[in-house]
């Protein structure tokens, strides 16, 4: 019979994902032995309540309040607590002393990836994280190490579950955002405090994540323009419906050239926008995400799958664990981060989107020409998508595509055609992603 030697782990966090992760573990612990050489002995799980009910039964005598005990008798650390404190002191503790660490959290990496990798690379410690973008899919490795000899200009999609499964219910059965959200919280998508989730706070972390694991730059979040899904209304869901789109809230990551200064630079955003019905990703459903990832030797490349969900984001974390529990039987040292290349970051007002403003106007002639000329007098091109005659008499909706437009422009145009005669309200007004 084979000797295996044993590693020791420790999971900080029994909630949606550690739990599953806990549950696997100890199911599949011979699968995993061979797979790794070597036995993988969970010693510990710490939460906050050891006495809490939970939907996984978990042995009692693993569960603990006890954290910093755990680490230090932990070869690789799990941290699935989430939030910053005490997360961040526990991850430093662990690689401090001699543990790896997997983590699935990404507002700690977002927030302070720089430090947390900066301590890992002094000590040759391995830090993973798998599980901080898009739940199940494999991106993070994709993108440091697959792609790392490649150039990536641009990353396009879907990276919050909760997100999109709202807005997929507000499209699909008229659902509030309010009762959407309250199921995507049954289910296990949404953050302990979902504000983070239709706030946008999320997606703005993933993409400072993917930003700057792309271009080898440290894009901290706070340089991640941000717009949630707060100020989606039923209304809005609707009328991008009869126009052709769905309302989708999309992180964008690109490599531009600046207009003003020539230089090469990132800009990453989210915010939700317009996709045509015909794009791949108009047909993302529920808590799924989907990444674009264009690569100038690779071509587009597409990344699908469950973006959020308890057992589904276990298979990332699990996914991790190997990796690193094999590197422990092999030796050698394992992957670092890159974020030499130090590039500008660049803020929305660089950037041009396109953009859909729905107006209600008065149903009289003239009222194009009027508006045309409101455009025109503010030098954003207009490309008309589609007038609709609403049930009240004489209203009508019209939804007006824009040329690339700056944001400043497009907010003096709006703010301009707010006080038009003709115009009786700015419905909405959305940015449109994807080619039509
Ligand atoms: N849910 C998902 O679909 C995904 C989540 N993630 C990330 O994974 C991480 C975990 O998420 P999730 O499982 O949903 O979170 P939960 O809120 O469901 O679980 C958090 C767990 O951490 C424990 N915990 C929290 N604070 C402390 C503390 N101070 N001391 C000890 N234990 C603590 C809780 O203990 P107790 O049970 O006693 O309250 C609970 O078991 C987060 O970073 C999240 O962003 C990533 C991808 C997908
Ligand atoms: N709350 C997050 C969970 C996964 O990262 C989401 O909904 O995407």
């Amino acid at each position: 019979m084979i000797e295996y030697r044993t590693i020791r782990v420790g999971l900080l966090g029994a909630g949606s994902v550690g739990s599953q992760v806990a549950r696997l573990l100890l199911e599949h612990s011979d699968e995993l032995t061979q797979r790794i050489g070597a036995r993988i002995e969970l010693v510990g799980i710490a939460v906050r309540d050891t006495g809490a009910k939970r939907d996984t039964q978990l042995p009692p005598e693993l569960l603990t309040t006890d954290a910093e005990s755990l680490i230090l008798g932990s070869d690789i650390v799990i941290e699935l607590m989430g939030g910053i404190e005490p997360a961040r002191t526990l991850v430093l503790g662990a690689i401090a002393s001699g543990a790896d660490v997997v983590t699935g959290n990404k507002a700690l990496l977002a927030n302070h990836g720089p430090e947390l990798f900066a301590a890992a690379e002094q000590v040759g410690a391995q830090l993973s994280y798998e599980a901080a973008v898009g739940g199940a899919i494999p991106i993070i490795r994709p993108l440091r190490d697959s792609l790392a000899g490649d150039r990536i200009d641009r990353i396009l999609g879907i990276v919050n579950g909760t997100t999109n499964f709202i807005l997929d219910r507000m499209d699909s059965t008229g659902a509030s955002l309010e009762d959407a959200l309250a199921t995507a919280t049954e289910l296990g998508y949404a953050e302990a405090d979902p504000t983070a989730d239709i706030g946008g706070y999320d997606a703005a972390q993933k993409a400072a994540i993917l930003a700057s694991l792309a271009f080898h730059t440290s894009v901290p979040v706070t340089a991640v323009h941000r717009e949630g899904i707060t100020g989606v209304t039923a209304q809005q869901v609707e009328s991008a419906r009869s126009a052709g789109f769905v309302v989708k809230l999309l992180a964008i990551c690109e490599r531009l050239v600046d207009d003003e200064t020539g230089e090469e630079g990132v800009s990453a955003r989210v915010y939700p926008a317009l996709v045509p019905r015909s794009h791949p990703l108009a047909a993302v459903h529920g808590a799924n995400n989907a990444v674009f990832v264009e690569a100038a030797a690779a071509g587009p490349l597409m990344f699908y799958g469950a973006g959020a969900g308890g057992v589904q984001t276990a298979s990332a974390v699990l996914g991790d664990l190997v990796a690193i529990a094999r590197r422990h039987v092999i030796g050698g040292p394992g992957t670092a981060e890159s974020t030499h290349a130090e590039l500008p970051l660049l803020d929305i007002g660089r950037i041009t989107t396109r953009y859909a403003i729905t107006l209600e106007v008065a149903d009289e002639p003239g009222v194009l020409e009027q508006i045309a000329h409101v455009f025109a007098e503010h030098g954003v091109s207009v490309e008309q998508l589609q007038q609709t005659v609403s049930g009240a008499a004489e209203r009508a909706t019209l939804v007006i595509g824009t040329h690339e437009a700056k944001e400043s422009a497009l907010a003096e145009t709006v703010a301009a055609l707010a006080q038009s005669p003709v115009v009786e309200s700015v419905a909405s007004v959305l940015r449109v992603e994807g080619a039509v």
